[in-house]
């Protein structure tokens, strides 16, 4: 089933057009990625796919029925499904809170559990990524970025949802580190059916978590597919440069 798609969507800040005609869907356990150069809208879409921000033209459906930022009983039912993973484990995380008061925020926003329910959640989400227990005592300091970047993890997954959106969530960290959080995601997708979109500048990155992928240019879409056949066959020249820039590409 089609858990979230955008169908024709346009977007602009002001006057100034950045996205046209955007269609894409997720069902559940897909991966898709979103890749092309800097400023080509690919956080745009982020925003519209998290509704963030209304689409201009066409529209975003949520389980096959169209988003309303104003329908306060579908919005919470969007926000436990679909949630974001943010790019900076360091500016993601507020200092001044406990790790189990960050986890539980989304339980507690959404008024999904309390009290002891809660905390059963949070140790079930530490677990999940991989982190220890004691983790839920502790501060955000204490932890390094890719610690922390499943701290941000654990948070996103305590609400149970379907999908995750994550804007170059592992471009702050270092190359093992990258590395050991795409395999969790991957895990996390396998063990829970969990359906992810991802966006990054890391081609590499793209390769080990996605298995679609689209390409953007200037906001619109110039290529999409299996991630293998647009990384290795491109067809669009767009495409190509970018693919070219990357030195090696895993097979
Ligand atoms: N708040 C804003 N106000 C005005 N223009 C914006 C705003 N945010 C983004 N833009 C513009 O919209 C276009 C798309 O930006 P967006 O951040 O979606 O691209 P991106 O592909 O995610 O880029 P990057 O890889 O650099 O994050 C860019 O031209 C950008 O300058």
């Amino acid at each position: 089933m089609t858990i979230l798609e955008l169908q024709g969507a346009g977007f602009a800040y002001g006057s100034r057009r950045v996205l046209d005609d955007i269609s894409v869907s997720l069902s559940e356990g897909d991966s898709l990625g979103l890749v092309g150069e800097s400023g080509a809208g690919k956080s745009t879409i982020l925003r519209l796919m998290l509704g963030l921000a209304a689409p201009r033209d066409g529209q975003v459906l949520f389980d096959g029925a169209p988003l309303s930022l104003r329908d306060r009983a579908q919005m919470r039912r969007f926000r436990a499904s679909v949630q974001p993973v943010f790019q900076d484990p360091y500016s993601s995380l507020d200092p001044r809170q406990r790790i189990d008061r960050i986890i539980g925020e989304p339980l507690r926003s959404l008024g999904l559990a309390s009290g002891a329910d809660a905390q059963r959640r949070i140790a079930e989400a530490l677990d999940s990524v991989g982190l220890p227990a004691d983790t839920a005592r502790r501060y955000p300091h204490e932890f390094s970025g890719g610690q922390r970047q499943r701290i941000a993890i654990a948070r996103a997954v305590v609400s149970r949802p379907r999908l995750l959106l994550a804007d170059e969530p592992v471009s702050a960290l270092d190359v093992t580190t990258r590395v050991q959080v795409l395999e969790l995601l991957d895990r996390l997708r396998r063990e829970n059916g969990l359906s992810l979109v991802m966006v990054s500048h890391d081609l590499t990155a793209i390769a080990a978590a996605c298995d679609r992928t689209v390409v953007l240019q200037n906001g619109r879409v110039v290529e999409q597919g299996a991630t293998a056949t647009v990384l290795h066959d491109p067809q669009d020249p767009y495409t190509r440069a970018l693919v070219d820039a990357v030195p090696r590409l895993p097979r």
